[in-house]
């Protein structure tokens, strides 16, 4: 870590869904540079007069950013974490982007019982999550890495089962998908590096703590 690093809060945001709510708590509390929009080109925006700079990540991998300390601090879903399972603090429950990570199959293929899909394909972006869930319930499967559009799998015949993200429902009903398990609910989480969180302890716990009184005040909504 150089000097001026150890100047700098380096912040680190995912773009996509997570972006511009993360963008506006981190403004109420006060966290914010000209220019700092999901639109932008630029991968690095900085605030000198706050000492605090942003980088703009693919979701996943954001917290490879924070384990590394390439970032102090990042904004990311508990989802990501769990899949990525990198060694980073988190910090706080920021509320925002509530989500359930659900196993779902098509309708004319719904079985009684989870253990009735045993040996069938399954379909996801969450490998490591899905692995684990149908291992802890003690059943086999295989699992299908995909990076996007899930749903598409078992219509095609790629896969029975999917793992993937819920939020209204609609991309399942759309699909004619039903959901036959969670996995796990999900929102967007606070992270701190395991190193950052001590040297810059000060910064770190302030802005965490003025992120929680926005919470708190309801000004999030
Ligand atoms: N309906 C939803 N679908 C997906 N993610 C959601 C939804 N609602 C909230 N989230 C949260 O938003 C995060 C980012 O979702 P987004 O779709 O932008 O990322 P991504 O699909 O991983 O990005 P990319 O398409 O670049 O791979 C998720 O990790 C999850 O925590
Ligand atoms: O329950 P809903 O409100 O319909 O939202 C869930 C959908 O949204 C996400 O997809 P996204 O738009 O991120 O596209 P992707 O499948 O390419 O990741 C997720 O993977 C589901 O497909």
């Amino acid at each position: 870590m150089t000097s001026s690093d150890m100047d700098y809060l380096t912040v680190a945001l995912p773009k996509g869904k997570l972006f511009e709510p993360a963008a506006r708590i981190l403004a109420k509390a006060g966290y914010t540079a000209q220019g700092l929009s999901e639109n932008s080109r630029k991968l690095v925006i900085a605030n000198e007069e706050k000492r605090i700079r942003f980088i703009i990540t693919k979701t996943g991998d954001l917290p490879t950013y924070v384990e590394y300390g390439a970032a102090d601090i990042g904004i990311i879903g508990k989802d990501v974490l769990l899949e990525e399972n990198k060694d980073v603090y988190e910090l706080l429950d920021l509320k925002f982007g509530y989500c359930r990570m659900m196993v779902a199959v098509p309708k004319e293929l719904l079985k009684e019982k989870l253990s009735d899909y045993a040996h069938m394909r399954v379909a996801t972006k969450y490998s490591a999550t899905a692995e684990r869930f149908f291992h802890s319930m003690g059943i086999q499967v295989e699992i299908i890495k995909l990076n996007g559009s899930i749903e598409l799998a078992p219509m095609v015949g790629l896969a029975e089962l999917i793992v993937d993200l819920v939020e209204t429902g609609r991309t399942l009903r759309e699909n004619n998908l039903i959901e036959v398990a969670e996995v796990h609910p999900a929102t967007a989480r606070l992270i701190a590096n395991r190193v950052s969180f001590k040297v810059k302890f000060d910064r770190i716990h302030q802005l965490a703590e003025e992120i929680r009184a926005v919470l708190e005040s309801g000004a999030a909504e």
